[in-house]
């Protein structure tokens, strides 16, 4: 069988994408510049970017211990370049403040970050993008490209996921929401009603969303002016804000099979079941996916990242790597900067943590007690899970004729859902763009949740065997259920681990992000960006309103507008601030 491991297989998954790497077989990004002079392009014209030009962005004088601006002082300094960090720091840098972003890693992006090999470029996470549309005001990722002046060409996914579920369910999510309804209740024609009753709530939320300028929700002037404008739309939401997708569908839909079916549904964005997802959060993405649809940008998610640093150093701002901080500093109390690992100090009016908040409080600040908020959010969430990854590339002849993208498989057990390599995600993003992947072959991107757990402690070689013993397993289930011949067509595999995730991504035990502990009352007790130390915010999937790319897209907005109101780059209301979130924190003390 030609299996092809890459030397760099063995060693990790997210071996780093060097400049030497980036030399070969260019892949290029698309990018459309909007406004202002692109790097090397003209206004107005798409101007592509290459991979060397994607290089340039981690050479020259961006690696941490390169630049000469220690003791410069910035508006703010984000610690981490996942798209939360990087929408924080570029909507800051285009309201016109001057940011540090330091990554601890190569290139930006974490989780949504890429790398190539063999000539395959490969999502490090999820090919599922949310907020990718031309339309409405929850499209946050083409927002957030706007803002420093990009534009990134996307491919329309036909569908969200296609569900291989117990008892030969089979559900393909259609981008046409009238489709997708209509092959749910073809499935469950007793549910019609409680079908549509359900999807229909879901409808409201998004729509009352979708209705709003979406800023900060720690702002005063900016929260009571939306309920001034928009007062149905505000109360539809406060309402909905306690509670949870299952709870409403258990209102509605009596038959077990397909309340199982929504769990799956939420699972996949949540990793819970629908009685632990906020009903908020479930009615973003079962209504995004039909509203704004499922878009892929044209060679791969990377891209995202790439052309936000790329728009950040174009404001003036600027972005380094390789800068792995390790502590915050503070003076009287207050977030005055950071300190990196070769000990160079940075310093800055604020400083916004884009690391997982058990990162946050439990490495980069140190202090003796952990402040009462943090531990009322680790009451509530504990770390979810991590994953296993397997990256495939395999010749192209397995895949049948119209193949889906996206696909979500459990085989015979609903109780399996939420265990450890229970279900399995697959995407195969080269279905979109065949860029991705030589000629005549095609990515398949499966993981699995796994916990951190069952890797640690074990010598090398055991845990490459156990690596390459699960990975086969898995394999041989999709084998089974969807691609016969899988096994014998791949031609290079590389699989990552909880250690993987947690090594390159820089997250605690290599967690997706925070998961309700038992059933949350839906989103209240999620903490917002401000945190108990004066000047320190935090950025990301620990943050309302919880993981996924869009998420922590809305939690970087959400964080620029906070602090450029405290740096006086937007309005404020010093009285009003102490007000509204003295009443936020008491609220997430009633979760
Ligand atoms: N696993 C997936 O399938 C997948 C894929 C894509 C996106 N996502 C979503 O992205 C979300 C995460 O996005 P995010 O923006 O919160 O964060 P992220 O984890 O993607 O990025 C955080 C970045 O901060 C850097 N960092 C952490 N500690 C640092 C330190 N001390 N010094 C310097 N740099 C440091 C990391 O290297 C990383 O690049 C997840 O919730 C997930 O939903 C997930
Ligand atoms: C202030 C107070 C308290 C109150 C007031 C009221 C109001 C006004 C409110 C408001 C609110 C708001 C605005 C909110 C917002 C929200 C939002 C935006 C949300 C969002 C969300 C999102 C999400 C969650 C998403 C997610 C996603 C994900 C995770 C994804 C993932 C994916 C994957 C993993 C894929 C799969 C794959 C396969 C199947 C293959």
């Amino acid at each position: 069988m030609p299996l092809l491991l890459s030397p760099l297989a063995a060693r990790s998954l997210h071996a780093p994408l060097l400049p030497a790497s980036a030399a070969s077989a260019p892949q290029p990004y698309r990018l459309r510049s909007l406004g202002g002079e692109p790097r090397g392009g003209s206004r107005g014209r798409l101007a592509v970017v290459s991979e060397k030009q994607a290089a340039a962005v981690v050479t020259e004088k961006t690696l941490a211990g390169e630049g000469s601006d220690e003791g410069a002082r910035y508006d703010a300094i984000v610690v981490g370049s996942g798209i939360g960090g990087l929408v924080a720091a570029t909507q800051l840098a285009a309201k016109g403040a001057r940011v540090l972003v330091l990554e601890k890693y190569i290139i930006p992006g974490g989780s949504s970050g890429y790398y190539r090999r063999d000539g395959f470029t490969f999502d490090v996470g999820s090919s599922v993008m949310f907020g990718f549309s031309e339309k409405g005001n929850l499209n946050l990722i083409t927002r957030a490209l706007e803002a420093v002046g990009c534009k990134m060409e996307v491919i329309p996914d036909p569908s969200t996921v296609h569900f291989h579920l117990p008892g030969d369910l089979s559900v393909l999510v259609h981008r046409e929401y009238n489709d997708f309804v209509k092959e749910l209740i073809n499935k469950f024609p007793h549910e019609k009603e409680g079908i549509l009753k359900f999807y229909g709530i879901c409808w409201k939320i998004f729509n009352s969303l979708n209705s709003l300028e979406l800023k900060s929700l720690e702002e005063p002037l900016y929260l009571f002016g939306q309920f001034f404008k928009k007062p149905l739309e505000c109360l539809t939401l406060a309402y909905y804000l306690p509670q949870n997708a299952g709870d409403i569908a258990r209102k509605f839909i009596k038959d077990q099979q397909l309340l199982s079916f929504i769990d799956a549904e939420c699972f996949i964005v949540s990793t819970v079941n629908a009685l632990q997802t906020p009903m908020i959060n479930a009615s973003m993405v079962l209504c995004d996916r039909h509203f704004g649809g499922i878009n892929y940008p044209v060679g791969g998610v990377g891209g995202i990242a790439v052309s936000l640093a790329n728009g950040l150093v174009e404001k003036g701002s600027e972005i380094r790597y390789r800068a792995n901080v390790t502590n915050v500093i503070l003076e009287h109390g207050k977030a005055v900067g950071v300190r990196l690992s070769n000990g160079k100090e940075f310093f800055a009016k604020t400083v916004i943590s884009n690391a997982t908040r058990w990162d946050t409080f439990g490495k980069l600040v140190k202090i003796e007690e952990l402040p009462e908020e943090e531990k009322n959010f680790q009451k509530n969430y504990v770390k979810a899970p991590s994953f296993l990854s397997i990256h495939l590339g395999v010749k192209a002849s397995v895949l049948p004729a119209g193949t889906d993208c996206h696909h979500f498989l459990l085989e015979d057990d609903w109780s399996s859902l939420e265990n450890p390599y229970g279900s399995i995600f697959l995407s195969i993003p080269t279905v979109l763009d065949p860029s991705l992947a030589p000629e005549g072959h095609h990515i398949l991107h499966i993981f699995t949740t796994a916990g951190i757990e069952d890797w640690e402690g074990l010598p090398r070689k055991d845990y490459e065997q156990k690596k390459e013993l699960v990975a086969n397993e898995i394999i041989r289930r999709l084998e089974k259920k969807l691609f016969p011949g899988l096994k014998d067509s791949i031609v290079l595999k590389e699989v990552g681990s909880p250690k993987t995730h947690r090594r390159f991504l820089a997250r605690n035990d290599g967690t997706y992000g925070p998961m309700p502990r038992g059933k949350p009352k839906g989103l209240l007790a999620m903490p917002f960006n401000t945190t108990s130390i004066d000047g320190l915010y935090c950025v990301g999937d620990s943050c309302f309103p919880g993981q996924g790319v869009i998420a922590v897209a809305f939690s970087g907005v959400m964080c620029a507008h906070r602090v450029a109101a405290d740096i006086d780059l937007e309005q404020r209301s010093p009285i009003l601030d102490t007000g509204l979130l003295g009443v936020l924190r008491w609220f997430r003390t009633l979760a």
